[in-house]
């Protein structure tokens, strides 16, 4: 499926690279937190990142180096400390529904059922929708992470992978322009990993690829399987993006045929030395004694 062209025209909307309008413009952002007794810590550092609409991207580096916080500012629960984030031509001043949000830590209501978890967040969201189709809505994302049949449990009663697929569905239900997911799937087994994946590119598919979708990730197949590109981070504090690499791969991919692909080879192999380099130790020819 190619992307839609837009003409360069007065009130057009921003274009990126790829000639799709810019969804998400990351520009000049640095943030910083209070630190005690320390003045500042500076998490993330001068990062600009524009995603066109459409575009899925990942973002990958070493534990604390400020993925969060970057996806954060985006999803506006961070603000920066300097520079703007722009959505869909608007600058971020807090959290929207134009921008679903999976969390690793569920964020679900404890107090509220599984199908309680997404009602609520589809009738705050939709409120103009009649209550029979909220309960479609609903039911038609549960069945699709497999979970309606523990539709009436608690949190408390779920495993991390089916608080993680509760999550997942209620940020698809309000069918967001722009999903946020960070580490959507690392509490998931592979085999759940694997249909969820197919899953969201499903949804982006349905949706005329038209959701820009950014994800934390530390898993590299996951990322090169899903992503557009991918946002490789340099560790903090101050933390900038180190490289974006490109994924030249054409869709819909195959799992499986895809890694025997020089072109996958390529980018697993830089994604792989990219995260490595600063922790490598040259091992090659040392003589271990016993
Ligand atoms: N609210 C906060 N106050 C103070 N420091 C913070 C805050 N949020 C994040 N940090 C610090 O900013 C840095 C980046 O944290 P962040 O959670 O963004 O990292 P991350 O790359 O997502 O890590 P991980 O992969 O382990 O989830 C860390 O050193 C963290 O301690």
């Amino acid at each position: 499926m190619q992307p839609k062209q837009f003409v360069d025209m007065p009130g057009a909307p921003v274009l990126g690279k790829n000639k799709r309008p810019v969804s998400i413009d990351v520009k000049d952002v640095t943030i910083a937190f209070p630190s005690r007794g320390k003045g500042v810590f500076t998490a993330v550092k001068n990062i600009d990142l524009s995603i066109s609409k459409g575009e899925i991207v990942s973002i990958i580096g070493h534990s604390g180096c400020g993925k969060s916080t970057l996806m954060n500012a985006v999803s506006g629960m961070v603000k920066p400390t300097s520079g703007e984030v722009i959505v869909n031509g608007k600058r971020v001043t807090g959290p929207g529904p134009d921008r679903g949000i999976v969390f690793q830590n569920y964020s679900l209501l404890p107090w509220l059922t599984v199908y309680q978890n997404v009602y609520q967040a589809v009738d705050a969201v939709m409120p103009a929708k009649t209550a029979a189709e909220k309960r479609e809505l609903v039911e038609r994302n549960l069945t699709m992470v497999n979970l309606y049949q523990h539709r009436d449990k608690l949190p408390s009663q779920l495993s991390g992978g089916m608080k993680q697929r509760t999550a997942i569905a209620r940020a698809f239900a309000i069918n967001p322009s722009v999903l946020l997911l960070d580490e959507p799937f690392g509490a998931l087994d592979a085999l759940t990993k694997g249909s969820m994946h197919i899953e969201l590119l499903k949804l982006w598919n349905l949706d005329h690829r038209e959701k820009t979708i950014i994800m934390v990730t530390h898993d590299i197949e996951e990322a090169i399987f899903l992503s557009d590109r991918v946002v490789v981070m340099n560790d903090g504090p101050a933390a900038t993006i180190r490289e974006i690499v490109d994924i030249p791969l054409a869709r819909p991919r195959n799992k499986k045929a895809i890694i025997h692909l020089p072109a996958y080879m390529a980018v697993h192999d830089r994604l792989l030395s990219l995260l490595t380099q600063s922790f490598s130790i040259e091992d090659e020819g040392v003589e271990y004694q016993e």
